[in-house]
């Protein structure tokens, strides 16, 4: 059942215990949940997900952060990249997590990226290849479009899964489609790729998106609350933060971790519980290596500074962060179309949209904030990576670029007047590396967070090259009398020292932190979770969310997130023994040991 406060929960230990309901922690709970007598607990610090109409309507999904009451609120230290600014750093704070309130992008990452993870963590079954059946295993693969149309040519559906739980779908087409198409055909150094998710994105085309009918599909309304329904082994608990996890034993000498304590506020009753088999963090890249190093999990020597009792010596706790930067180039453009631009404007429009919405989920609001997306790579001859290519192979991009069919910039105000096209460019393939510490033992105070942006002089030129590679995008004769001029700072910066104040001066993040509980290979004395996920020095505690992954895949995250914690997932189910010999289970398995991959590096020389 779903609880709403703590003191309702009505066992006093559970076999699993979830940390968080966002993308990893809403996959694992379900799927163990579908093992028939496993009893399984998810606790998660905000609401639940259900009526709230932003989170529904696919294109209110930008109102919904920063500065909301289902965002944790986060905010960055001043970036020294960025001019010191401070930006906004949103996380989903309600049932879903953030794929509650994120911008709906699927996009699985390259085949490199994947048999990077493989040969940097030693395991096999992260390559490509081997996650193949759990990328299908999630995705319930839509037939048609939202608007009906032909999208043979737009996707190649025999790559997806169609009876996951996940809907995946394809968006309305729009006037912009055919100038985005055409640039394919005109310049050859923007090739067509029919599908982004084949293991191999480098190209551009059509996005696919997690809506279901016209509506936000997420890890709540595909994965944990069609199990509350159909299920008797899961109990939810919302408004409800976990303040840490606490030892209750050990082994040999090593600290057990199946304690849990929560509270439904900063001043409530805390409560503690235990699970008898294991303990899953899964509160996300930012909060999951906050709640390690409030249990005594981290850098020994910083943690007594805190004043906390340190328990496991894991120097890389919360190090290691990473994140795609992102930039907003605009246009002023020359139609008579209807833009996403009206609708944030003239609210007759918006309310007609909406009316539509609500009566046949069809229209604008079903839009994603992006209908193609492109994936390109710097060429060696540029010079740029003469300190290394970071990047994890031909098939991973260095940049992105987001077509947007409106005003998508939030650094600039928003003009009264004007239509607008956004090719928003982001570095995917970054090598800055930044921090979450404590700021306190506090565990209701924020911690401190530093993505570093543009640390690494790499990433910087990366930016550089793709705003001018946006610019040669829009060149291409297809675009003649609908682009009319370059807006705003963008339109000023020409030289490249010119362009590196631009991007410095406007960019923000994409909202993909990862890597600050970074995968490691069993026997390294680096990083923070074993290839099977559980956390290094400890027993009976795991991790399943963006925070494992070593390198941050050349992705939007949620795919990536979703099918590591299939895996992972799956990789529990065997070690305890509860799988998989049930009716229930729709997730592939595969057998309790880790597969051995030859070659296993260590993080500083994996990168090129
Ligand atoms: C605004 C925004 C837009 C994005 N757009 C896209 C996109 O278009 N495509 C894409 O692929 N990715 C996108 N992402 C990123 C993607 O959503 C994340 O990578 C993914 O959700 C990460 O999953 P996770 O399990 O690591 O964390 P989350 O999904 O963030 O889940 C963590 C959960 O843990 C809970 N939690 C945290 N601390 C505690 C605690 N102490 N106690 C209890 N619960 C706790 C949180 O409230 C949250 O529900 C976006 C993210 C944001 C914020």
């Amino acid at each position: 059942a779903l609880y709403s406060h703590p003191a309702d929960v009505p066992q006093t230990s559970y076999d699993f215990i979830v940390v968080g309901a966002g993308v990893g922690g809403g996959v694992v709970a379900r799927r163990l949940s579908e093992d028939p007598g496993t009893r399984t607990l998810l606790i998660e610090a905000g609401p639940s997900n259900e009526g709230i109409l932003p989170v529904e309507v696919p294109l209110l999904c930008t109102s919904l952060s920063p500065d909301t009451a289902y965002d944790w609120n986060y905010t960055t230290t001043p970036q020294r990249g960025l001019d010191d600014r401070v930006l906004g750093y949103p996380r989903g704070r309600l049932l879903g997590g953030s794929s509650s309130i994120n911008y709906l992008a699927w996009t699985r990452g390259s085949r490199d990226d994947y048999d990077r993870l493989a040969r940097v963590s030693g395991d096999a079954g992260w390559a490509w290849d081997a996650l193949t059946p759990f990328m299908k295993s999630i995705e319930n693969f839509a037939p048609g479009a939202v608007d009906g149309h032909n999208i043979s040519g737009q996707v190649d559906r025999s790559l997806h899964g169609t009876s996951g739980p996940l809907t995946i779908s394809m968006p309305m087409d729009l006037p912009t489609d055919r100038f985005v198409i055409g640039t394919t055909q005109q310049l050859k150094e923007f090739p067509f790729v029919e599908d982004m998710n084949s293991g191999n994105p480098i190209g551009i085309g059509y996005g696919q998106n997690t809506i279901k009918n016209g509506t936000r599909d997420s890890s709540a309304t595909a994965y944990i609350l069609p199990a509350l329904a159909s299920n008797l082994t899961l109990d939810v608990l919302v408004n409800s933060q976990v303040l840490r996890v606490l030892q209750t034993g050990s082994v040999d000498g090593v600290p057990i971790f199946r304690g849990v304590q929560f509270a439904a506020s900063a001043n409530g009753t805390v409560f503690t519980i235990n699970a008898t088999r294991e303990v899953i963090l899964s509160a996300g890249s930012v909060a999951t290596p906050q709640l390690l190093l409030l249990s005594g999990i981290g850098n020994s020597t910083r943690l007594k500074q805190t004043g906390i009792r340190p328990i496991v010596n894991l120097p890389d706790v919360g190090q290691n962060m990473q994140d795609h930067p992102l930039l907003g180039n605009i246009f002023n453009v020359h139609t008579s179309n209807i833009t996403t631009d009206d609708i944030r404007r003239n609210n007759t429009v918006a309310s007609e949209e909406l009316a539509q919405w609500q009566t046949s989920r069809t229209g604008l609001l079903t839009l994603p904030p992006s209908a193609q997306i492109g994936w390109f790579r710097v060429p060696d001859k540029s010079g740029i990576f003469a300190g290394g290519d970071p990047s994890a192979g031909p098939t991973s991009p260095h940049f992105e670029f987001i077509v947007a069919d409106g005003f998508a910039a939030t650094q600039q105000a928003f003009p009264s007047t004007g239509r607008f096209f956004t090719l928003v460019t982001v570095v995917v393939s970054p090598k800055s590396r930044g921090a979450v510490t404590l700021a306190s033992s506090d565990p209701f105070a924020n911690p401190v967070v530093d993505p570093n942006f543009f640390s690494a002089p790499v990433d910087i030129a990366i930016m550089r090259e793709a705003v001018k590679a946006a610019r040669r995008f829009v060149s291409a004769p297809v675009w003649k009398g609908y682009i009319e001029s370059e807006f705003g700072p963008f339109g000023s910066a020409h030289t490249d020292a010119e362009i590196e104040d631009y991007v410095r001066n406007f960019t923000i993040t994409v909202f993909h932190p990862a890597g600050t509980a970074a995968m490691a290979p069993f026997n390294a004395t680096h990083g923070v979770v074993n290839p099977d996920l559980t956390v290094k020095g400890t027993v009976g505690l795991r991790v399943v969310d963006a925070s494992i992954f070593p390198f941050i895949p050349a992705a939007h995250t949620q795919a990536p997130t979703y099918i590591i914690a299939e895996r992972a997932a799956s990789l529990i189910r065997n070690s305890t023994g509860t799988a998989p010999a049930n009716a229930n289970a729709t997730a592939p398995c595969e057998g309790n040991t880790t597969a051995a991959v030859s070659g296993a590096s260590s993080l500083a020389d994996s990168s090129v």
